[in-house]
């Protein structure tokens, strides 16, 4: 048995039953602290934590839920409430345990039997406490989380592109990852120590695009009092990270171009090339071959982007991490607001997994975050993410459909398994190496491995 117990219990000590109750979690071993009202255990609470709170819910006298939200939100307590039978149906009583409180027990009860509910309300209080502890060691603010074999073989692709350092185009829809997979290449990189530079080409304004970029001189237009470093510039060591280059105008594509092709840049107002040390990763969510036929991009610096490219894959397109990216985002938000939730309903799962997320995984967060705040129970509900009406936008997909995403998996699955060699993935997977060419060109899958 544990030495030393503490148990903070909220309720008047002189009612026979209540006094009865801590005289017997005293004989369990407990050391028990007595507060008489909320009030008196928030100001005991914050000057000495305690693991452990029981505390007597009296239907006349309830605190307003608002009232004891932040003491039991704010701190590293489990509760237990004590109600006497009756009060069990007491609407405002149920919905305070509900929300609030870690269990419930009946008075007078069975001594024992509390005991054992403490017990396991402190052994859950640290579970809470030190899994916060560790997420914030392992936590990086950049870490990538997915555990389908797509992502898998994202993050070698991002290994294998950190090693070199050419230009990188990286395509996917909005909020996909194109960035963080920019900054996890940077990271890998020999560039890791130089810095990184995200520039949204198309936040910036096309008359101020050069400027930005490439910099100026003094004089070089109205408004250009001093010369001034352009993101390239500013960048030097490292790595820029061109967010929506499919927006950046015709006539600066040929600077860029030049840029990747001599590393040099100019500044508006000059005729000076000046060196330049920067990697230039790319993104775009449009399609660069549309833009290329539609001469809104030019295709030599197609061409030159498009030799190193990654491809951040859809959500709907890697369901199981859907649970993976949720529950990640719950305890790193959880750790965060230290709160009371334990975590997400079966039924919030299913409709996740039935959801298409259209916003990726930047929408998956925005609606973790929401639930997180409007949630007022333990379990996060479908309601909480929003999506409780969304049931019947089931994306239907057919047999077919469904086999072809089974068999791109398992493709993936075993080129991974054998390190990109294509005869050990045929043998694995029971068919002939040029059956297994046809099906890596249908489904469009890379294989830059060995034969
Ligand atoms: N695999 C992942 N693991 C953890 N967080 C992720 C992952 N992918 C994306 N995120 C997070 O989702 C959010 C959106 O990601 P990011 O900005 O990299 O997307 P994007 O594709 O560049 O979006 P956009 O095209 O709209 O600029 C960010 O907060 C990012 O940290």
């Amino acid at each position: 048995m544990d030495a030393h117990k503490p148990l903070l219990f909220v309720g008047d000590n002189k009612q026979g039953e209540l006094q009865q109750i801590a005289n017997d979690m005293r004989t369990c071993g407990w050391t028990v602290q007595h507060a008489s009202d909320w009030d008196q255990a928030g100001l005991y609470l914050d000057k000495q934590p305690c693991e452990v709170g029981l505390a007597h819910l009296n239907p006349k006298h309830l605190p307003a839920k608002t009232e004891l939200d932040e003491l039991v939100d704010g701190k590293q307590t489990e509760w237990i409430a004590l109600v006497d039978t009756p009060a069990l149906g007491n609407c405002n009583v149920q919905q305070l345990i509900h929300s609030l409180f870690f269990a419930y027990h009946t008075i007078p009860g069975d001594a024992a039997r509390l005991d054992s509910v403490l017990d396991h309300a402190r052994a859950m209080a640290r579970l809470s406490f030190s899994e916060c502890g560790q997420n914030e060691q392992a936590d990086n603010e950049y870490e990538m989380v997915g555990s389908t074999a797509i992502m898998r073989q994202l993050f070698a692709d991002i290994r294998k592109i950190a090693a070199v350092d050419a230009p990188v185009l990286i395509t996917g829809e909005s909020g996909t990852g194109k960035e963080l997979t920019a900054r996890a290449i940077h990271e890998r990189s020999k560039r890791a120590q130089g810095p990184f530079n995200a520039v949204n080409c198309a936040a910036i304004p096309a008359n101020l695009v050069q400027s930005e970029l490439f910099g100026h001189e003094k004089g070089a237009f109205t408004g250009a009092n001093q010369r001034k470093a352009g993101h390239f510039e500013a960048t030097a060591g490292g790595t820029i990270f061109l967010d929506e280059i499919g927006d950046l105008p015709l006539d600066l594509q040929v600077n860029l171009l030049r840029f990747l092709e001599r590393h040099c840049i100019q500044r508006v107002g000059s005729s000076q090339e000046i060196p330049v040390d920067v990697r230039v990763l790319a993104a775009t969510h449009v399609d660069l071959e549309t833009a290329v036929a539609e001469k809104r991009f030019r295709e030599d610096l197609y061409h030159r982007l498009n030799v190193l490219t990654i491809k951040t894959p859809p959500l709907r397109e890697r369901q199981e991490d859907i649970e993976v990216l949720a529950n990640f985002f719950f305890h790193k938000f959880r750790c965060e607001k230290s709160s009371r939730l334990t975590g997400i309903s079966e039924q919030a799962l299913t409709i996740m997994h039935q959801y298409d997320w259209p916003g990726n995984v930047r929408e998956l967060i925005n609606r973790m975050r929401r639930a997180m705040v409007m949630c007022d129970s333990r379990l996060i509900r479908p309601a909480d993410l929003g999506l409780e009406r969304r049931k019947s936008k089931r994306v239907v997909v057919t047999l077919e459909q469904a086999r072809d995403k089974v068999e791109k998996n398992t493709i993936h699955t075993a080129l991974m398994r054998n390190q990109n060699n294509v005869s050990r993935a045929a043998q694995e997977l029971g068919i002939s190496r040029v059956t297994l060419y046809r099906l890596l060109e249908k489904h469009h899958i890379p294989h830059a491995g060995k034969h």
